[in-house]
């Protein structure tokens, strides 16, 4: 595809997003009726979707709306590029400009505005992260760097560097985590490579690792993921404590691909239903990865960012509450409640463990870490406590 074809084809996937649908079923619905398409096209035209979900406000006030061609002019104003050369109508490039295109656009001063914030959570992002929200935010603008996750029971870290190396993938370690590599070349190269199809790499964000490297489990203790999702976190502890672990979710088909996950990476984590929770209680440690706003992931999430409202928020954070009195139930006397988001948010993290203390006044914090976008990774929080609940 010409570039003026991809151009089009985000437009098209823009526009869908804006419609409602979320951004990965508005790309691969575009791709199963688009069939001609090559992985280099599909990958370009979701690099420029993403690039715009991530600067949706800016790219609007530069393109003249937020609409797929005001995002799509506004991306290759700011790129420094002259709109009318692809948007002329020829072939398979967009439309010609309208006059309103030609004359419309000017990149606004509104730190909102050029930060790509919603305005509410503009002012809420001081309240969590202070005066260093603008740098968390124009960070957010960006793209993610791409970390793996090093397994190291199948050999040391070098060692697996090494193998990824003769597959052309390139890293480099991360202080964030001991076991974090992150991928400075080669990355299309990932899912085709012998360290992953033999389980020696996971991709997980390097924040995520430093939370669950924090996860403290005896030898031999029994774990519960409550939230478990994909298993990214039962993975990473089962990787580096030889216990017991059970892996949790309300909806199960989450879970679907933990046990082959799980099994490639030579550890065991068994997958049960609410229903059987109780009878296999009590745990040394319940993890709560609980669902959140997602804003510490927004590079990677970018929709995110514009599909949240206060009304959601305040939702997740009694959603949220319930959750933690519910897991606190099923740890055992000594044991811990660990409880994480992918949240900047300080209603989703101090906040949210401080009403569960005044909820169960004999709990203790033992320790927390806070960490956001300029550390590294994604923007991730931890609590762990202690009972009795
Ligand atoms: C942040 S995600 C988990 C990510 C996962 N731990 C990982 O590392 O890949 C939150 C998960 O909580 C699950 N969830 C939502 N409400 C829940 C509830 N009431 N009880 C248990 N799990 C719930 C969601 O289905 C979702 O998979």
């Amino acid at each position: 595809m010409i570039p003026g074809a991809r151009l089009q084809a985000a437009i098209e996937v823009l526009d869908k997003i804006a419609a409602g649908e979320p951004a990965e079923k508005a790309l691969s619905n575009w791709a199963r009726s688009h069939r001609f398409a090559g992985s280099k096209d599909r990958a370009a035209i979701r690099d420029h979707v993403f690039d715009a979900l991530r600067k949706r406000r800016s790219l609007a006030a530069l393109g003249g709306s937020d609409t797929g061609r005001g995002l799509m002019i506004g991306l290759l104003r700011e790129a420094g590029d002259d709109p009318a050369e692809i948007f002329n109508g020829e072939g398979y490039n967009p439309a010609a400009l309208t006059n309103d295109e030609v004359i419309g656009g000017l990149a606004s001063t509104a730190p909102s505005v050029a930060l790509d914030c919603p305005d509410w959570l503009y002012d809420r992002l001081a309240v969590s992260v202070g005066e260093n929200r603008d740098d968390i935010l124009s960070l957010m603008r960006e793209r993610a760097p791409v970390f793996l996750r090093v397994n190291t029971r199948k050999g040391p870290v070098n060692h697996i560097q090494d193998q990824l190396s003769d597959d052309g993938i390139e890293t480099r370690p991360h202080p964030l985590s001991p076991t974090a590599l992150e991928v400075t070349s080669g990355e299309r190269r990932i899912r085709g490579s012998k360290a992953y199809a033999d389980g020696s790499i996971e991709l997980q964000d390097a924040g995520s690792q430093a939370i669950s490297d924090m996860v403290s489990l005896p030898d031999g203790g029994r774990m519960l993921d409550y939230c478990a999702g994909g298993g990214g976190k039962s993975l990473a502890v089962a990787a580096r404590v030889q216990g017991v672990f059970v892996a949790h979710d309300v909806a199960m088909a989450r879970m679907k691909d933990l046990p082959d996950r799980a099994a490639r990476a030579g550890v065991e984590i068994t997958c049960v239903p609410t229903r059987k929770l109780a009878s296999l209680a009590p745990f040394d440690a319940v993890v709560v990865d609980a669902p959140c706003s997602g804003s510490g992931a927004w590079r990677r999430n970018p929709d995110g960012k514009w599909s949240l409202t206060p009304g959601r928020l305040n939702d997740l954070v009694t959603l949220q509450s319930d959750i933690l009195d519910k897991a606190a139930r099923l740890v055992a006397p000594g044991g811990a409640l660990i409880y994480m988001t992918c949240s900047l948010l300080e209603e989703e993290n101090t906040g949210q463990i401080r009403s569960f203390l005044e909820r169960h006044p004999s709990a203790t914090l033992d320790c927390g870490r806070s960490l956001t976008p300029l550390d590294g990774g994604d923007g991730f929080f931890i609590a762990s406590l202690t009972g009795p609940f």
